[in-house]
């Protein structure tokens, strides 16, 4: 069987599309999720997603960790699925789409490559020793680091991630800095479990948590840098709740091709 595909990167978290409004694919399954998604033996990518219908809402956002299992909300990837939508014209430049996290507001520049994205609203922070760990569609882990440009991001995001605590169901693991006028972060993700140049998330949370961590509150507009580029985080606080959480970046259309699937 042959189907389209679209590769997406959206601040070098890459993802593959595949439009599924008419059901060409009937599910997916793990093995060739991450054969598709593996850098050598496949297209490559950190994750995979199905563009499908879904009444009330312009579609539906399926997400696949690059390990194939389905994951949770993934806000680069978000990012990159509406301007997929632009692209395919299900949208012009406003969406209501709906995730595994549920209902998602964005919005796209006219050109298609810029991508805002409302994230869900969050109430909870909870601390690990000195860590915060939130769920922003997907759960995070923030550490304060010092030696960011250095650091090791792998085995020390891998030890954290696979500790008594998080081992079973698994967290994402994010390291942050101060600089600027924001932060630079880098990432260990779960389900890719290894280090990503991005992840939507991943800087929502390290935001959130920064936020609360140095007690500012009112309207916050947080600019942060990620290996892969840059991104812009802004959110109400009001010392308990984050809402109008806004996740902005570049989303960029790759290339397209031709999957041959055996099933
Ligand atoms: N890269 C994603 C995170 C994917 C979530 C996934 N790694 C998990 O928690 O299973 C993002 O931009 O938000």
């Amino acid at each position: 069987m042959q189907i389209n595909f679209y590769k997406y990167q959206g601040a070098g978290n890459d993802f593959i599309l595949i439009d599924n409004r008419l059901s060409v694919l009937k599910g997916i399954d793990k093995e060739s999720v991450a054969q598709l998604c593996d850098r050598r033996f496949g297209i490559g990518g950190d994750g995979l997603m199905l563009l499908e219908d879904e009444p009330g809402y312009d579609f539906r956002m399926i997400y696949y960790n690059a390990d194939g299992n389905e994951g949770s909300m993934c806000g680069n990837g978000g990012r990159c699925i509406v301007a997929f939508a632009k692209h395919l014209g299900v949208i012009d430049d406003a969406t209501k789409f709906l995730a595994t996290d549920g209902l998602h507001h964005a919005k796209i520049s006219e050109a298609g490559d810029w991508v805002s994205l409302q994230m869900i609203d969050v109430t909870r922070i909870d601390q690990d020793g000195e860590a915060y760990v939130l769920n922003t569609g997907s759960p995070h882990y923030v550490k304060l680091a010092s030696d960011l440009e250095v650091k090791d991001v792998y085995n020390e995001g891998y030890a954290i991630r696979n500790n008594a605590t998080y081992k079973q169901e698994g967290i994402n693991v994010n390291f942050v800095q101060k600089e600027g006028e924001g932060y630079f972060v880098r990432t260990f993700e779960r389900g890719v479990e290894n280090e990503t140049y991005a992840c939507g998330t991943g800087v929502t949370a390290v935001a959130l948590a920064m936020a609360k961590h140095n007690h500012q509150s009112g309207i916050i507009s947080t600019p942060v840098r990620v290996l892969g580029g840059n991104l812009n985080i802004r959110f109400d606080y009001d010392g308990e709740k984050f809402s109008n959480i806004f996740l902005e970046g570049p989303a960029e259309l790759v290339f397209k091709g031709v999957i041959n699937l055996n099933s």
